[in-house]
């Protein structure tokens, strides 16, 4: 029998108020880790929400890109102040599909369609996560998702910056070489043709942007539990992350 815990707990955030807030698990690491899968499980063994946070930079990204925002040359500005307010004016909501095993984005009540997901979405989620105003837009969105229900959140800076407070926080990680091997795997089994060394430079690309931002950058928090997934299948790391998760008193 499964027991979920997802009763709500207090806690003190910086001013001093008390918040009501229930019990966050967060994975984070670079593109390709395995983050989404483990989250994905997670989330629906435990009765949890998922924030898929990637998604929220991906939608701002391509709606950036579809409004001629992101050039090509990739040193070319961007106006924050416009970004700013293409982000404001976006209502994101996520719907658990059981199919892909991800939630579907949900944008000013629209469903937005796989082509999110794709490697050039991606880029371009990577090139407007650098701006601090776009990223404070999105935080109170994130944080308040851990206000309604025991929550998944899978990301880059869940555990050092959105929440900090959280019960468990995980940095999954794995070699580049073995995340590009993983993409090519995912493009083949949907039909399409895949190019390694393509596919590695761009997530190289990516980690570097992610890693070496001015703010939020990708990195393990202080008190995150390090996982290198190179060569661990998914149910492995499923399995060491419930063991942590067990550990910080969150029932399966
Ligand atoms: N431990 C693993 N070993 C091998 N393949 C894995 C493992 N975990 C996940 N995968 C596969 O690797 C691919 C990428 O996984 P996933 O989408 O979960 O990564 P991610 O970290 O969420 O990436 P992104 O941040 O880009 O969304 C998927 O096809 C998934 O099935
Ligand atoms: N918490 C986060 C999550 C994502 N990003 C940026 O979005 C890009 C896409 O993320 P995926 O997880 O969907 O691959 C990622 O490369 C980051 O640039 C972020 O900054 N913070």
């Amino acid at each position: 029998m499964t027991v979920v815990t997802s009763l709500p707990k207090y806690t003190i955030i910086d001013d001093g108020t008390q918040y009501l807030r229930y019990p966050v698990i967060c994975i984070d690491g670079p593109s390709g880790a395995g983050k989404g899968t483990v989250a994905w499980r997670l989330a629906q063994t435990l009765g949890y929400q998922l924030l898929d946070s990637g998604a929220l930079y991906r939608i701002v990204g391509l709606k950036a890109f579809e409004a001629g925002l992101l050039s090509v040359d990739i040193q070319q500005l961007i106006d924050e102040t416009v970004l700013l307010e293409l982000t404001k004016s976006l209502q994101i909501a996520f719907e658990p599909n059981n199919v892909s095993g991800r939630v579907d984005i949900i944008v000013n009540g629209l469903r937005v369609g796989e082509q999110v997901r794709n490697e050039t979405v991606g880029g371009y989620a990577s090139r407007i996560a650098v701006f601090p105003q776009v990223r404070q837009a999105l935080l109170k969105l994130q944080q308040d998702m851990a206000m309604r229900s025991g929550l998944v959140a899978d990301g880059r800076d869940m555990g050092t910056v959105v929440f900090p407070y959280a019960d468990v926080k995980i940095f999954l990680t794995a070699s580049a070489e073995a995340r590009a091997e993983r993409r090519v795997t995912q493009l083949v089994n949907a039909g399409q043709t895949a190019d390694f060394d393509a596919i590695l430079t761009t997530i190289k690309a990516r980690d570097e942007r992610d890693e070496n931002r001015a703010i939020a950058p990708s990195k393990p928090a202080e008190d995150a539990l390090l996982i290198d997934s190179s060569s661990l299948d998914a149910d492995t790391v499923y399995q060491r992350i419930k063991e942590q998760c067990q550990t910080q008193g969150i029932c399966f």
